[in-house]
């Protein structure tokens, strides 16, 4: 492990301790408005507190970039730690936590020894920082989503990217392209997710494919399956509005609503009859247990359940049934080597992520963002922090 408080891919630069207990780390009156040269951000805490926070603007060392973070989207995932405080048993808030890994900024200060970047490049910010070590098996071999000592950034200890200063290694920020916006490449992390379930669910140009649940992840998988050529698609989800919404975004695209009351097997017929027949493939975006089921009684003899998803730590799987029909069932966790490929994308006009943002808000006002994005009766689909 690297041992100074600068060094790329070191854990201590991030670490908790040193911002909370720094001198002007405060949590900020309700209502208060501080200049717009401060350094605030959302911190979540054990409490299922949200508030902002002013924290100190960092300086860069040596192989580091400061930004300007220009947008940020909220994710499922930081509403969960906000509201229950963990995420399965690894992932624990013990302490005051900074929120968000969905960002894009600008380059306003840059470390020594960095020549790839300058002040005002466009970046989309990769938010799973890998230890890069030769002696990491996970990030040599490029599997780089499993090194044991990733800092994700808003995955607790690790502060998050919805702040104003953010500090970033060099080597993991992604130049955008004029034709794409802080907002589309702060969208580029929840579509690598998406992208990196394709790649390795190994999806083919006409494969009839189905999407279980309309949210984000569900959306951009289905917008990407589109793009790599899927058909027919069905999609499910237990809101019309969120149904509807898929089939403004895909035209083509076939909806079945999940009905409370009714079993995974019927609703696997449903999803038969919209398709006109079994399906090769499922991209499951919920981790809820009965839409896996669902999933799994989908398919044709040989197909896939692929699970983006993420849901209770333990579940029960239709096994025989798996087994009878060699149903292969298959999981993505983070994602690897997928921004260049998502920043291509979005450039080339290949997959159009735009209409995913329902709202907006400032930086000074992202406690109400998160109420909205924590109130599907607000129906939104990605909130976004811009500043
Ligand atoms: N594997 C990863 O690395 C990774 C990364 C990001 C997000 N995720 C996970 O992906 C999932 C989707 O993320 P999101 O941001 O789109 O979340 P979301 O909660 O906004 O969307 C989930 C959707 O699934 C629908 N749904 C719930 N139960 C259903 C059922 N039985 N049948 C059909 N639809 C159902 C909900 O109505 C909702 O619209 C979450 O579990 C999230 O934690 C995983
Ligand atoms: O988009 C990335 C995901 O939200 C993270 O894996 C999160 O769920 C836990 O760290
Ligand atoms: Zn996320
Ligand atoms: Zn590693």
């Amino acid at each position: 492990m690297p041992s100074t408080a600068t060094e790329v891919g070191n854990a201590a630069i991030y670490d908790p301790k040193k911002v909370l207990q720094h001198p002007q780390f405060r949590i900020l009156a309700v209502g208060e408005k501080p200049p717009k040269t401060a350094n605030i951000a959302a911190f979540y805490n054990p409490a299922h507190e949200i508030h902002l926070v002013e924290k100190p603007r960092p300086t860069p060392g040596p192989g580091q970039v400061l930004l300007h973070v220009h947008a940020t989207g909220i994710c499922g995932s930081d509403v969960h730690f906000w509201q229950h405080g963990r995420i399965g048993d690894s992932m624990v808030v013990t302490d005051e936590c900074g929120s968000g890994h969905e960002s894009a900024g600008e380059v306003v200060e840059v470390g020594e020894g960095v020549t790839q970047w300058k002040i005002g490049d466009r970046v989309a910010i990769e938010a799973g920082v890998p230890c890069s070590q030769p002696a990491c098996d996970a990030c040599r071999t490029g599997r780089y989503n499993a090194c044991p000592d990733v800092v994700f950034f808003s995955t607790p200890p690790f502060h998050g990217t919805l702040t104003r200063w953010h500090l970033h290694p060099a080597q993991w920020l992604h130049r955008l392209p004029d034709a794409v916006s802080y907002e589309e490449g702060s969208l580029c992390e929840p579509l690598a997710v998406a992208l990196a379930g394709i790649e390795r669910s190994g999806l083919r140009l006409g494969d009839p494919l189905l999407v279980c649940g309309a949210g984000p992840i569900g959306l951009i998988s289905l917008l990407s399956a589109r793009a790599a050529g899927a058909e027919p698609i069905v999609i499910t989800d237990l809101f019309q509005s969120r149904l509807d919404f898929a089939k403004k975004l895909v035209p083509g695209v076939h909806t079945v609503l999940i009905q409370r009351g009714t079993t995974s097997k019927e609703q696997a017929e449903q999803v038969k009859a919209a398709a006109g027949g079994p399906l090769k493939l499922a991209l499951e975006c919920t981790g809820v247990e009965s839409s896996v089921h669902t999933a799994i009684y989908s398919m044709a003899f040989g197909g896939k359940v692929f699970i983006i998803g993420v849901g209770k730590n333990e579940q029960l799987f239709p096994f025989m049934h798996l087994s009878a029909n060699e149903i292969d069932v298959s999981f993505q966790y983070r994602y690897a080597n997928q921004y260049p490929k998502a920043i291509r994308l979005v450039a080339g006009g290949l997959i159009n992520i735009r209409p995913l943002v329902t709202h907006r808000f400032a930086l000074e006002d992202a406690v109400a963002a998160f109420h909205v994005a924590a109130d599907p009766s607000q129906g939104a689909i990605k909130v976004q922090i811009q500043d």
